[in-house]
């Protein structure tokens, strides 16, 4: 499966801390992450993460491409539910292709457990199915 991960300066420590945690989970996959999560979570985990822009400078952007091709199979997002951050467009705009996207989206570490023991056991088979019949690469849009 193809991960992408992405948090807020306030939740890097607990993304970090959760990767680790689930990294015997982790390495099986290939994980994606805007710059500086990427960064922190390559360097503690120990774990390959292809990094993208950060996302004030169009990391969010990225992913979000990505998904709207399907090529993202879950997106753990820990984002800042308090402050207000200069690129809230890029941050609702890859929330929202998510569910243009049938996306897995995990917002908080409750959910993103769930998920992440959800995939290891099998429950997210379905997107391997999925990507078959509506990937935009396969059926034809990816030019509309
Ligand atoms: O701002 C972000 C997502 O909106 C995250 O970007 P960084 O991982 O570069 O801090």
């Amino acid at each position: 499966m193809n991960i992408a991960l992405v948090a807020h300066d306030v939740y890097k420590n607990l993304l970090v801390d959760f990767v680790i945690a689930y990294k015997h989970i982790f390495q099986k996959h290939q994980l994606y992450a805007t710059g500086t999560t990427g960064r922190r979570i390559s360097e503690a985990a120990k774990l390959d993460v292809i990094r993208l822009r950060s996302g004030p400078f169009g990391g969010d952007q990225q992913i979000g491409a990505m998904i709207a091709m399907d090529d993202i199979d879950l997106l753990i997002f820990f984002r800042d539910p308090i402050s207000a951050l200069g690129h809230e467009p890029d941050i609702t705009a890859l929330l929202r292709l998510c569910d243009v996207q049938q996306i897995p989206l995990a917002t908080n570490l409750g959910t993103a457990e769930m998920l992440i023991r959800a995939m290891e056991n099998g429950f997210l088979s379905w997107r391997e199915e999925i990507r078959k019949y509506d990937s935009p690469r396969l059926n034809g849009t990816e030019n509309i």
